[in-house]
């Protein structure tokens, strides 16, 4: 089927104003996209405003090459429920043998699905359906049609001969020639094909669906760790917590005579007290077995030494009480509770954790190695040569993984050249399951990592990214192993390592979704700002004024500027420019991704 273009349209009032939280459209992009690979996707959200969907349905049916819409959300009995009431004037004819299909499949999951008033027709030479608004429905709703589809269009475009090849398809008559894809990004022949890259430009949270679909999830951090219990009690004794006297709190303030020392890390003294007797005790040393309590030093006031020099006889200032400052046996942990008190998958946390109860146990973690590709490239330390650039990626990779907590194996720097590229992944994928490459993944000639891919059988699950910087960012897999090619302009390989690489590393090492990927917040323009065709993250350090969080962009955003992440506190989502709209004004608010921890540069 020639290439087509799929709508897909959020209807949401809630997602309108947190696009984070719309789960259904990544979902159904990710999977039209691995149902038909030639696909391009287009996606927008909308609130549940009947004119301000028909106004984004009218956009896209006129556009000659949107093939199919799907909606999802609001066409539930809610007040705001509108979508099939926008739909149905737009259509020339209503298809209700496909929403019929559509229903009697998802009566079989649940009987809610009757609650459902989706429609679905065709208006002009597209084919509009409205698939309710959770996640699970759009799947199997598509699901139910992507069948149906290629012969449905046939149909709608009158395409008589494939039409008739799909019923003599069905009839049983004809086999369907297998579809092997053969990626035509060669490179080196430069013939037409070379024109258009074969990858659709995948929305970014399309791709993230993908990738947290595709890597494997370490379930170490799932079972074993959160589920394991302590073997001993903290503190194992009762424990003072102060330095000070432990004594009979029946034994009232008033002068007592020191009749030992407890240092911790001493045995607990089985030693008889009397009430006007107490031992000298350090934070964190047992209490003796006879005493119930310890007053600070600060509540005392030594009377006498004895010959030696050590304390003899001091005076209690304050009526002491049972349990004062010490922590009973099992205070702080008991035996058997669950030592971790919620999942977190801070090694910092889980390692001391165990720690805590003498648990030795060294959490592996997900292995990382760095391809650098490119002949253009010298090591830092090499004298310059005319037409070579240093290799500041490679660097920076290590580096980030670094701060993020992860480990970089090995790095290897490869030229331009596919039997080398594809060499240097063999080995790497040996050692280790994540390789993150830089450059080589755009249009050029010398561009063979995508190449390399295909030839190594790896799956390339995204080619492009709708993203600047970072657009020909690929993702890849096979088996458990998993490619990250970032593009070779250092700021693209910054912003997508960031993106996707990193919580993709984390998802593997068993990290919880909501937390792999950084933490955003709002933040205020500090500028005007014009909007990019595409998405843009732009880089800005953040100042926090009067509570309020404002962001002002280093400087310019070119990709191959690194000097724009000095001091970039965030990544500021900014939306591609619509006919509406083309610049992102000062004092507007936006959601920023967090690159470091601490983010905030300046406070006024
Ligand atoms: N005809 C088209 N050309 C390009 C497109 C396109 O869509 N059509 N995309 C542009 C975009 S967007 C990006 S991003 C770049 C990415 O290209 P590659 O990933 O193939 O990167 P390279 O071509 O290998 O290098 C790009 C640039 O970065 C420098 N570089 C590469 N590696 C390093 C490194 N380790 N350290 C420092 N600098 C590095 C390299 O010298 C180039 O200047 O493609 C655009 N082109
Ligand atoms: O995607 Mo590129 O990173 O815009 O230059
Ligand atoms: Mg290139």
């Amino acid at each position: 089927m020639d290439p087509i273009t799929f709508g897909v349209l959020t209807i949401s009032d809630t997602c309108y104003n947190d696009r984070s939280k719309d789960r259904s459209g990544p979902r159904l992009v990710s999977q039209i996209m691995q149902t038909f690979r030639n696909a391009q996707v287009i996606t927008s959200v909308v609130p549940d405003e009947k004119h301000l969907i028909q106004s984004e349905l009218r956009q896209w049916i006129d556009r000659k090459d949107v093939g199919v819409i799907f909606t999802t959300g609001g066409t539930g009995l809610a007040p705001r429920d509108v979508t099939p009431e926008a739909t149905k004037p737009l259509l020339d004819k209503e298809c209700p043998q496909l929403m019929m299909a559509i229903a009697l499949a998802s009566l079989k999951k649940t009987a809610f699905a009757a609650l459902s008033r989706g429609i679905c027709g065709i208006a002009g030479d597209t084919l509009i359906m409205n698939f309710p608004g959770s996640e699970k429905a759009v799947a199997e709703c598509f699901g139910t049609v992507k069948d149906l589809l290629p012969h449905a269009l046939h149909l709608i475009n009158d395409d008589l001969a494939l039409v008739q090849r799909t019923h003599a398809q069905v009839q049983g008559t004809e086999t369907v020639q297998a579809q092997i894809h053969v990626c035509p990004h060669k490179t080196g022949s430069g013939d037409g094909r070379d024109r258009n890259s074969p990858f659709p430009m995948l929305p970014v949270a399309a791709v993230l669906d993908i990738i947290f679909g595709v890597v494997h999830r370490r379930s170490s951090l799932d079972d074993d760790i959160w589920k394991t219990t302590s073997p001993v009690n903290i503190p194992p004794f009762r424990a003072s917590i102060k330095d000070g006297y432990a004594m009979k709190s029946t034994g009232f303030s008033g002068s007592k005579r020191v009749v030992g020392f407890i240092a911790a890390g001493d045995a607990p003294s089985a030693q008889p007290l009397e009430e006007d007797e107490c031992f000298k005790i350090n934070t964190g040393a047992p209490l003796p077995d006879q005493a119930d309590c310890v007053v600070q030093v600060e509540d005392t006031l030594l009377v006498s030494r004895d010959k030696n020099g050590d304390e003899s006889l001091v005076e209690i200032m304050v009526e002491p009480q049972a349990e004062l400052d010490v922590r009973p046996i099992g205070h702080d942990l008991r035996v058997n509770d669950a030592i971790f008190p919620t999942a977190d998958a801070s090694s910092v946390v889980i390692q001391s954790l165990l720690a805590s109860v003498g648990i030795s146990k060294r959490l592996s973690r997900p292995k990382v190695a760095v391809i650098s590709t490119g002949s253009e490239l010298l090591a830092p330390g090499e004298q310059p040569v005319p037409g070579k650039v240093y290799d500041s990626n490679a660097t920076m990779l290590e580096e980030l993984l670094l701060y993020f907590g992860f480990d970089c194996v090995r790095t290897v720097v490869v030229s331009d050249n596919l039997a080398d590229t594809k060499a240097s992944l063999v080995t790497l994928f040996e050692k280790v399951e994540f390789v993150i490459s830089t450059g080589g993944v755009s249009m050029g000639d010398k561009d063979f990592i995508k190449t390399a891919l295909e030839e190594l059988q790896f799956k390339i699950h995204c080619g492009r990214v709708n993203m600047k910087p970072g657009k020909p960012m690929t993702f890849a897999s096979k088996d458990n192993m998993y490619f990250f090619g970032l593009p070779g302009n250092p700021v693209s390989a910054f912003v997508t390592f960031h993106l996707f690489a990193l919580p993709a590393i984390r998802w593997s090492a068993g990290w919880e979704r909501t937390k792999c990927s950084l933490a955003t917040i709002q933040v205020k323009l500090s500028q005007d700002l014009s909007l990019d065709q595409r998405p843009e993250y732009v880089r800005a350090s953040v100042t926090s004024k009067n509570g309020q969080l404002y962001a002002s962009v280093n400087g310019n955003q070119i990709s191959s500027r690194l000097q724009s992440i000095a001091g970039a506190d965030v990544l500021v989502h900014l939306p591609a420019r619509s006919s509406e709209c083309c610049k992102a004004s000062a004092g507007e608010s936006y959601t920023a991704s967090v690159l470091r921890y601490d983010f905030i540069s300046k406070y006024e």
